[in-house]
């Protein structure tokens, strides 16, 4: 019997009707779910509101202290260069081994600078925001010279730090070696050094006391053990030279060669002196000269209590009397700097900060984008010594008096210093790059290796990866949910439709 098409109409014609509607509410249900898992996916993983974390460093030099504070995001704690600089405050007035008279204005002095600090960090971050204090040659000249000073020097800094809002974590003098060390982390973290399979770079610290020298040499071992230092840092290890001279920085380093030059002259009390300008003239205390363990005895056998400097601004002069500072007869060691220590082969780049860099910006030898020749250096100082006095006040009005008139003796110091006493050959010397900053707005020194340090965020072994970035893993789960999708959709059109066209009802 040929079935009655019409009779079966209302049957045939209800039943697709009902699984198209299950279908469509099954498929809607998926894409639901679907666009549910994209939309979690995406919520679950994006970033947190950006959380940044503060630290505070005061760096207690001999001529005065400056007081940084550092900023980085904390979810990327242990990347490297992630750190920004975000303040830098002056302290006025002298270093704090200076107020070794009046113990308390050292915590005084400070009180400008933390306040300014307060500012800066959010209110509500101050109880968590380390504060380290670390003070360099001036305190440890102090500190040879007379210890109970340089306690309560160091107790009056900590009375004001302690008093402060941020989370107190230390005032202490630092050693040569770790002011070294320090000095060289910052740099080579700032560079992104340690991530990389390049070499590191060496780091020439000049302050008013010390200098350090601090580089990863070719030779091993390393002759002397107090030059010596090891580090495991993002799971490499690393064998670093160091060595702080300590009254070599440039302030201590004119007393050294003054009190040479009185040697070496009749001991009258009029000095005519290369290494300042023509036209010069300097009027000091013989006391003052005398004052810290860098020059030791001599005062008592002169008669004069004051020493008449006068300027006759003579570059060549003037090397040749800085030269008498660095003792070069003996060395213990297959090589030497001066004075009997270890220095072993120069070796890979430097970059030298601090006074290194103050002195020869001054003398415009840094803006080049190369590093600018030894003699074209040379050259430079020695026409900026021969200028007279007059003149070069009149040029720079604006500028300390105190270091225009010692500009001339710092940078012959600075070629005495690594011509002579570091061997910086003529080809040598283009290796170091004079560096005010590192990357865009974070100083050279020592203060960001201390913390990074003392917070822990440079891990001796390299911090796990994830195997996707944030984005690419949002992305690959977007790109998988519409394939599931498209999958569903798809199955569905290739076991329903058919049927249906086949009957010719959809
Ligand atoms: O603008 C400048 N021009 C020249 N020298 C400067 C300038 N600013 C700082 N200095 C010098 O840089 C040196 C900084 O030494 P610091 O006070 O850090 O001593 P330290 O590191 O030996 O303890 C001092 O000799 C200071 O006079
Ligand atoms: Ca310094």
């Amino acid at each position: 019997m040929v079935p009655n098409i019409h009779s079966a109409l209302p049957v045939t014609g209800t039943k697709p009707r009902t699984s198209r509607k299950a279908l469509l509410i099954l498929g809607f249900l998926f894409a639901l779910a679907a666009i549910a898992l994209v939309a979690m996916a995406v919520s679950q993983n994006k970033p947190l509101p950006k959380n940044i974390k503060y630290g505070i460093v005061l760096d207690a030099g001999s001529s005065h202290t400056n007081l940084y504070v550092y900023e980085w995001p904390a979810e990327k704690e242990n990347d490297t260069g992630v750190v920004h600089q975000v303040e830098v405050c002056k302290v006025e007035g002298l270093g704090i081994s200076g107020y070794s008279q009046d113990t308390e204005k050292a915590g005084l002095s400070l009180q400008r600078c933390m306040k300014r600090a307060q500012e800066v960090v959010p209110e509500h971050q101050h109880r968590e925001t380390p504060v380290y204090l670390g003070a360099t040659a001036g305190m440890r000249l102090l500190s040879l010279q007379n210890r109970s000073i340089a306690d309560r020097v160091l107790s009056a800094v900590e009375k004001t730090l302690r008093s402060s809002p941020f989370n107190f974590q230390g005032a202490r003098v630092i050693s040569g070696q770790e002011e070294g060390a320090y000095g060289w982390i910052t740099i080579n973290y700032l560079l992104g050094n340690f991530k990389q399979v390049t070499g590191t770079s060496g780091a020439l610290d000049l302050g008013g006391a010390s200098t350090q020298i601090t580089f990863v040499p070719d030779q091993e071992p390393i002759e002397s053990q107090e030059n010596s230092l090891h580090f495991r840092l993002y799971g490499k290890n690393y064998k670093v030279y160091t060595h702080s001279f300590l009254c070599y920085g440039k302030d201590q380093a004119l007393r050294l060669k003054l009190a040479s030059d009185l040697q070496a002259s009749v001991r009258a009390p009029d000095l005519l002196d290369p290494c300042f300008h023509p036209g010069y003239l300097r009027i000091m205390n013989i006391s003052d000269l005398y004052t810290n363990p860098c020059i030791a005895n001599g005062e008592q056998q002169l008669p004069f209590t004051q020493l008449h400097l006068q300027g006759n601004g003579d570059y060549q002069r003037c090397r040749m009397t800085i030269q008498k500072i660095f003792n070069t007869s003996h060395c213990p060691y297959s090589s030497c700097s001066f004075n009997g220590i270890f220095l072993p082969p120069l070796q890979g780049e430097f970059g030298a900060f601090s006074a290194f860099y103050f002195v020869m910006n001054f003398l415009n030898l840094t803006t080049e984008k190369s590093p600018v020749p030894l003699d074209k250096v040379t050259s430079t100082v020695e026409r900026f010594c021969s200028r007279p006095w007059h003149k070069v006040k009149a040029e720079f009005p604006k500028i300390k008096e105190k270091y225009l008139s010692e500009y001339c003796f710092s940078g012959t110091y600075i070629l005495s210093l690594l011509e002579n006493g570091y061997g910086f050959t003529m080809e040598k010397w283009q290796s170091i790059q004079f560096l005010g900053k590192v990357t865009l707005h974070v100083d050279a020194g020592w203060t960001l290796g201390y913390m990074l340090n003392l917070t822990n965020m440079i891990p001796a072994e390299k911090p796990p990866t994830r195997p996707l970035s944030h984005a690419s893993y949002v992305g690959l789960m977007v790109f998988c949910s519409l394939v599931l999708v498209a999958v569903l959709l798809l199955s569905w059109l290739t076991f329903h439709k058919p049927k249906c066209l086949q009957k010719g009802l959809i």
